[in-house]
């Protein structure tokens, strides 16, 4: 696959205004944690906060960090059954991204954790302000960008992640928060036995 563009669905205000405020509703009540990463060996805050939620059994490993499952909110998990319903696309956990500002971000990287289901789509929610997401293929480096507004959806699908990278690069003018949601398909007892 060496294709221009990557494949992905951009759907707009895929949340209604009122979904979306119950939603941030919610979120204030999540247990956001700035979790510590080692990379190349050096200790590091990650610059965002971040939650985890899903089915038992759907533990997520972060750097050195295996992090378990805390079960699905009522908000989030109706979103879950949302995406199911007008997407038909199955999730059984979620990774909840808080970023505060412009200066929160998240570096290149693809979403290819060994527990994820291999060859599987991610669908990725937004809340808050509208922020680049940038997609790059990993080697002739072609670059697009998604600005992603409260509400959108993007689908990121099957394949996708073998082929490209993303990330959420800083943009200092931002000062209102944003919150993304990225549902994903975990091997569950992965890391159990
Ligand atoms: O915040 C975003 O839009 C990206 C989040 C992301 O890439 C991830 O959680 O793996
Ligand atoms: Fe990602």
């Amino acid at each position: 696959m060496d294709s221009l563009l990557p494949p992905v669905t951009h759907i707009e205000q895929f949340l209604s205004a009122k979904q979306q405020q119950l939603l941030m509703k919610e979120v204030v009540s999540y247990p956001l944690e700035r979790v510590e990463i080692e990379v190349y060996g050096k200790k590091h805050l990650i610059p965002r906060t971040q939650a985890w939620f899903g089915d038992p059994g759907c533990d997520y490993r972060f750097s050195k960090l295996q992090i378990s499952p805390l079960p699905w909110p009522a908000v989030l998990s109706r979103l879950r059954h949302k995406l199911r319903v007008d997407h038909h696309f199955d999730s059984n956990a979620v990774l909840v991204n808080y970023y505060a500002n412009g200066h929160d971000c998240m570096g290149w990287h693809s979403d290819d954790e060994p527990e994820i289901v291999s060859g599987s789509a991610i669908a990725s929610v937004t809340l808050g302000a509208e922020r680049d997401f940038v997609v790059r293929h990993k080697h002739n480096h072609n670059k697009v960008n998604f600005a992603l507004g409260s509400g959108d959806l993007l689908i990121m699908h099957a394949g996708m992640q073998q082929v490209w990278q993303h990330g959420l690069p800083k943009r200092l003018k931002v000062t209102e928060p944003r919150v993304n949601f990225t549902f994903r398909q975990i091997v569950a007892g992965f890391y159990s036995r």
